[in-house]
């Protein structure tokens, strides 16, 4: 079980309640912060490999509207639109700190198909030898499965398996997992370590929290799960701290950390 301080390939994934204000907007001054902060691993020897959600809310914000669309083709249009905007903002903060960034649009079915498989591994290999860091989603226009059921967390996972990472972190509204969601019982209290996954922990998870946001933290759950078989770490912060990513590698304790212990099993939920 190595330290987390000492994870060098690490998968960032941030959610739109993370990304965006309550009206649908960038929150502009937080991807700037994450995008310095980022940058600055990079420059300390980590590789980087951001998973971004948000395009469906930013294509939204842009559209004016005030609720996230709930029929597919005008989700699929707004992340569409919103996916532009996105890597636009990407590319101009990265690029300050001269770092580049690509754009990969990738679906969950690069699991299941060989050949796809090993394209996207080719291609994010290549992208990290060349010290460009990919910038992922779901492509909402081919798949729907992520926009469904707000999975781009278990893209996250899958893309930390793929690309062999060490860490997955993954950036919510939300401090880490707690006892039950806070928003709902003021008792919940936070769970700092997971070791195993089993039935009272999903139990444990609830639906999503704002507007904007849509798996919840049973689609994290989920990422944890398949992080663990594959014996990478999985920590859970606030994104609207993104200054926390120094504490962390600093061997501080933030947020939750999931990460099987040597001799325990992950126990699997479908
Ligand atoms: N046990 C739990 N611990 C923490 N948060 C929980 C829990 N159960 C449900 N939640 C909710 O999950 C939300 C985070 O998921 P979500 O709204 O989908 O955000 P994101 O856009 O970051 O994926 C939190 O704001 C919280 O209300
Ligand atoms: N591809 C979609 C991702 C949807 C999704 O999983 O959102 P989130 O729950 O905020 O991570 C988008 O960019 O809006």
């Amino acid at each position: 079980m190595s330290a987390i301080c000492d994870s060098t390939r690490i998968v960032v994934k941030v959610g739109t309640s993370t990304l965006t204000y309550p009206t649908g907007h960038l929150n502009i001054r937080r991807i700037e912060r994450l995008v310095t902060v980022l940058s600055d691993l990079k420059n300390a020897g980590k590789e980087v490999i951001l998973v971004t959600s948000g395009a469906i809310g930013v294509g939204a914000g842009k559209l004016m509207m005030h609720q996230k669309p709930s029929d597919m083709p005008t989700k699929q249009a707004c992340a569409a639109l919103g996916q532009s905007e996105l890597m636009y903002i990407y590319d101009k903060y990265f690029s300050e700190y001269n770092h580049n960034a690509a754009q990969v649009l990738l679906t969950r079915d690069i699991i299941e198909d060989s050949v796809r498989k090993e394209n996207v591994t080719n291609t994010i290999e290549r992208l990290l030898s060349l010290s460009v860091i990919p910038i992922i989603n779901e492509n909402d226009t081919v798949s729907t499965e992520e926009i469904e059921f707000g999975d781009n967390d278990t893209l996250s996972a899958i893309v930390a398996s793929i690309a062999s990472a060490d860490l997955l972190i993954i950036l919510s509204d939300i401090d880490g997992f707690y006892t039950s969601d806070p928003r709902k019982n003021k008792d919940a209290t936070l769970i700092p370590l997971v070791t195993h996954l089993d039935a009272d922990t999903f139990a444990a998870a609830g639906t999503k929290g704002t507007e904007f946001g849509t798996g919840g933290m049973t689609t994290k759950l989920h990422a944890a799960q398949i992080c663990m078989e594959q014996n990478i770490a999985m920590v859970l912060l606030n994104g609207s701290r993104p200054d926390q990513l120094y504490d962390l590698f600093d061997g501080k304790s933030v947020g939750t950390l999931f990460q099987k212990t040597e001799q325990e099993e992950c126990i699997c939920q479908n």
